[in-house]
């Protein structure tokens, strides 16, 4: 099955793979969501199903939780959990202090609750992830549906007084209907190209009414676990910087990918 990979996402099944090193017997770990993220509960079940590794997992969606169950975590809420060791999610952007963009999958309501309940975020990225500054990834921004039109003018109207490179922004849609979050909210994607102070956009887009939630994860990531095409991974760890690894073979194995082939 790996054989069969391309190198991107070889580079994203590596990232998870070592990422599963920070997990330890009995704790709670949030599951982060994407195909990245999806690799990562893949390697967690195969531990948990072959060496009778036991964590509790807060999944960060709704597809998340399917996986996890399926592969064999025992799956509990946040408020059941109340505080975790871990977090593992994937991101859309990072850049040199691991500040992110997350919610090209949708789920960046969940994801941010969840990593900012945790002793630890880390992050498992592909290499095209990393960029000099955040912005080329659409930032996406989850708002209520009543009166969503009136949000996203106020939201064009904030990007406009903030100087704001790019100022086009898009309802996210999902074929003919606007795409539903899992809290049954609306995405609207935010074409900034550039964020010159993602501090401050962050701040004053959540004070807006009707916006629940931003992509942008500022100071919230400990670790960046990078992956490349050929099998490489590399650390960054905010406290201590890069740290230079060696190349992961690929294993193959049944179980990780039994349900995929289904
Ligand atoms: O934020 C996310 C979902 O809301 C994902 O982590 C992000 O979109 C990366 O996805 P992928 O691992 O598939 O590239």
């Amino acid at each position: 099955m790996t054989g069969e990979l391309s190198p991107i996402d070889k580079a994203k099944f590596v990232a998870a793979k070592r990422s599963v090193d920070y997990v330890e017997d009995g704790m709670r770990v949030g599951l982060g969501t994407g195909s990245t993220a999806a690799w990562m509960v893949r390697c967690l079940g195969e531990m948990v199903r072959n060496d009778g590794l036991r964590i509790k997992g807060v999944p960060t969606s709704t597809r998340t939780a399917e996986l996890a169950r399926e592969v064999g975590i025992e799956v509990i809420s946040l408020d059941e959990a109340k505080w975790l060791d871990v977090t593992i999610d994937g991101a859309d952007e990072f850049d040199g202090n691991l500040n992110l963009i997350k919610g090209g999958g949708g789920a960046l309501l969940q994801e941010k609750i969840v990593a900012t309940a945790s002793d630890q975020m880390i992050v498992i990225a592909d290499v095209g992830k990393e960029v000099e500054s955040l912005g080329s990834f659409p930032l996406p921004v989850e708002v209520i549906p009543f009166g969503w039109q009136t949000t996203k003018s106020l939201v064009e109207e904030l990007l406009i007084s903030m100087d704001v490179l790019g100022r086009d922004t898009t309802l996210r849609m999902n074929g003919e209907r606007p795409f539903i979050t899992d809290e049954g909210n609306y995405i609207i994607d935010l074409h900034l190209g550039r964020i010159g102070n993602p501090h401050q956009l962050s701040m004053a887009m959540n004070q807006m009414p009707g916006v629940v939630e931003n992509g942008l994860f500022l100071d919230i990531c400990d670790v960046v676990i990078l992956g490349f095409g050929d099998g490489r991974v590399e650390t960054r760890d905010i406290n201590e910087g890069t740290v230079e690894e060696d190349r992961l073979d690929f294993v193959e194995t049944d179980n990780l990918f039994t349900d995929m082939n289904d």
